[in-house]
């Protein structure tokens, strides 16, 4: 790992627990739980995801209202339309479906960028309501088994902090799995958030084969009793096959240990990624065979409409969506809520019904 990975990766640690300038050597002071209440945030989900979302829905509602302040709805503001939901990536399907809703509403007539606005919401909520699925954790399969995937940098260490800390804050006991074995501050990081946890990390030593580590780590959750199992693994480039059949081969050495394993495989994409966040979907896919995806980052980019695109593309469960760095920034995600706030409209309004066919 180089310097620069480390300093960003202390400083992703001092955020997450309020250790500002903490090293991962420093001894953990306090439980995670306290110095996540000491630091509770005032603001509401609700408005830690519109902060979040505020790049995606400003592109939006600038967008819209640029096209539709005093402008007739017709075929060239439609045109226009779908231009600025295509670059927020929503993708061409959804961009053309809800370009057609809009007309349909009111076509040579007027309408109000509001009246625009709820349309797109209620179809891009349309999109995502059937991928927006809990996580669910089997309790009759004990340990319950997690792999978690992902290219380089998509968050995914930061994704394990935060649910095992959510985890064992309920009571769970949770089991951490370093298999990123090629970066010994990964594994550092992972037992220091462990010993914060009270959760016991397996790791191996540096450049150790992970499917071998996924083996023990599974057999060590089985004989200490644990809940769950999150198991970490370095990032990759889907585009490289070696680090793709080291993947396959942990998911074939886990089931070795556990025929049923892994329960659950999660794939972290960034967001700010855009559309090659599609491709990782397609090749995590076929060899991990990924159960659920976890979208980070949507705080950094104005094209929020990704996730819109993959649901529409993949219909693969969407479990959690991270709007920040913060430890309360990753969240279970909701059609609703996120349609609502990528559209700029508040949590009460409802869309209009669409106009009668004439
Ligand atoms: N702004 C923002 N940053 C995030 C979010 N989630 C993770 N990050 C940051 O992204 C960076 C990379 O996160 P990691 O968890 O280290 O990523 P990783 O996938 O484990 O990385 P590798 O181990 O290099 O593969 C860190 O600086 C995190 O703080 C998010 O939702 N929003």
């Amino acid at each position: 790992m180089s310097t620069d990975d480390g300093s960003k990766k202390r400083g992703m640690f001092a955020r997450l627990f309020g250790k500002g300038g903490s090293e991962p050597e420093a001894p953990p002071p306090a439980p995670a739980q306290d110095a996540q209440e000491a630091e509770a945030p005032q603001r509401s989900w609700w408005q830690r995801l519109t902060g979040g979302l505020a790049r995606t829905s400003q592109a939006i509602s600038q967008g819209v209202a640029d096209i539709f302040t005093k402008r007739k709805l017709d075929a060239l503001t439609l045109d226009e339309l779908e231009d600025v939901l295509l670059r927020a990536d929503l993708g061409v399907g959804a961009s053309s479906r809800i370009t057609q809703a809009v007309g349909k509403a009111r076509y040579d007539k007027d309408i109000a960028p509001e009246e625009v606005r709820a349309i797109l919401a209620s179809e891009v909520e349309a999109v995502l309501d059937p991928v927006a699925r809990p996580f669910e954790i089997d309790e009759t399969k004990k340990p319950f088994i997690i792999l978690v995937v992902g290219v380089n940098g998509s968050g995914k260490t930061t994704t394990i902090a935060k649910l095992a800390s959510k985890w064992t804050g309920e009571g769970k006991k949770v089991i951490l799995a370093a298999g990123d074995t090629f970066r010994a501050a990964a594994v550092e990081q992972l037992k220091i958030w462990g010993s914060r946890f009270d959760s016991e990390v397996v790791a191996g030593k540096e450049g150790a084969d992970a499917a071998g580590l996924a083996f023990d780590a599974i057999n060590r959750a089985r004989e200490t009793g644990a809940d769950i199992l999150l198991m970490d693994t370095a990032g990759r480039l889907q585009n490289r096959a070696e680090l793709m059949a080291e993947l396959e081969k942990i998911v074939r050495v886990m089931k070795k240990a556990e025929p049923e394993a892994p329960h659950a495989v999660l794939l972290v994409l960034d967001a700010t990624v855009g559309q090659n966040a599609l491709q990782q979907v397609e090749i995590f896919g076929r060899v991990a065979g990924v159960t659920g995806l976890v979208m980070t980052k949507l705080d950094g980019t104005a094209r929020g409409g990704i996730l819109v695109a993959i649901a529409e593309a993949y219909g693969l469960p969407i479990h959690f969506i991270g709007v920040g760095e913060g430890q309360d920034d990753l969240e279970p995600f909701t059609a609703r809520d996120f349609a609502r706030a990528i559209a700029g409209l508040d949590a009460e309004i409802d869309a209009p019904e669409p106009a009668p066919e004439s």
